[in-house]
């Protein structure tokens, strides 16, 4: 396809990384902000206050990296507007009446919720895998402390003092995710392309010797077994993000444009 017509929502770290490596074929129509934003858009991409602009922008992918709470609206509003919606806020998916809704938008529209692997790899393999039952599937984030400051990992350890690495929650990619949005987004992702949300194992660790993301999955069943493990630098505007996630994210509007897709 050619001219593809994309449409970012939000303008920090993943946004502006993927604005700055689009491929050729691709034309950044139009950027989603919060009301009332400063933010200094490329000369010729239209400025969205709200997700009605989508309307009349003929776009054909909005991908979301801006934060939870943009994924229903812009999710929604891109569907209805005849565009793919690929959310990077996954962690919005652990909200199941959300997830059936954004599914039934997009058969009633005949486009589709895309998942991108964002920080992950390996998840083709994980969802071909469960083409046969999976027993289980484990899922360890492994981050520098700075990168859990902000977020609830503060009350349940102390991040400025730690001298080994410390696994501070355990649990299921849902409450990971709910409770970690800005960390664990890939929860969601593991457990979407696994073995569901309730029953795939996640664990957060602050780690003072680490100086990337790193994630750890290991899955079992029919199938066989599999490890995947990623040491993932940290972008430096947002260092909660991983750069892969932007990379991915590439990827995916490449292969909507290129005549070969991998
Ligand atoms: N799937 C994955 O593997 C990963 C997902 N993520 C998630 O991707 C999202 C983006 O990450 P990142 O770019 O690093 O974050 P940043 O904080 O760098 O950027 C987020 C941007 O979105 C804007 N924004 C926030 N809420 C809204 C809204 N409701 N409408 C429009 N714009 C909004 C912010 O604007 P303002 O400055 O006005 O707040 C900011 O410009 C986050 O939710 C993050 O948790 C991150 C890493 C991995
Ligand atoms: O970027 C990463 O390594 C993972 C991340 O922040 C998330 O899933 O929210």
């Amino acid at each position: 396809m050619a001219g593809l017509r994309l449409v970012l929502v939000g303008w920090g770290a993943i946004a502006q990384r993927v604005a700055a490596l689009l491929p050729e074929g691709v034309v950044l129509a139009g950027v989603g902000l919060r009301p009332g934003s400063t933010a200094d858009l490329p000369d010729g991409v239209v400025r969205l206050d709200s997700p009605e602009g989508l309307a009349g922008l003929a776009a054909d992918l909005v991908i979301e990296a801006a934060g939870r709470t943009a994924v229903e609206p812009w999710g929604c509003a891109a569907l209805a507007a005849g565009a793919d919606f690929a959310p990077a806020s996954t962690s919005a998916l652990t909200d199941v009446a959300l997830l059936d809704r954004l599914v039934a938008a997009a058969r009633q529209s005949s486009r589709q919720l895309v998942i991108p692997p964002g920080a992950l790899g390996g998840i083709d393999a994980l969802a071909a895998a469960r083409v046969l039952p999976l027993s289980e599937v484990r899922h360890e984030i492994i981050k520098p402390p700075a990168a859990w400051a902000g977020t609830e990992a503060e009350t349940l350890c102390d991040l400025r003092k730690l001298t080994d690495a410390v696994a501070f929650f355990e649990g299921s990619a849902d409450q990971a995710a709910a409770r970690f949005p800005q960390n664990a987004n890939v929860a969601a992702i593991t457990a979407l392309a696994g073995l569901g949300m309730a029953r795939t194992v996640v664990a957060l660790v602050a780690d003072p010797g680490a100086v990337r993301n790193a994630h750890h999955v290991t899955a079992t069943g029919d199938f066989g077994r599999m490890t995947i493990r990623l040491e993932n630098r940290p972008m430096t505007t947002n260092p909660k993000t991983s750069e892969l996630t932007a990379l991915s994210l590439v990827r995916l509007v490449a292969n909507r444009v290129n005549p070969m897709v991998i």
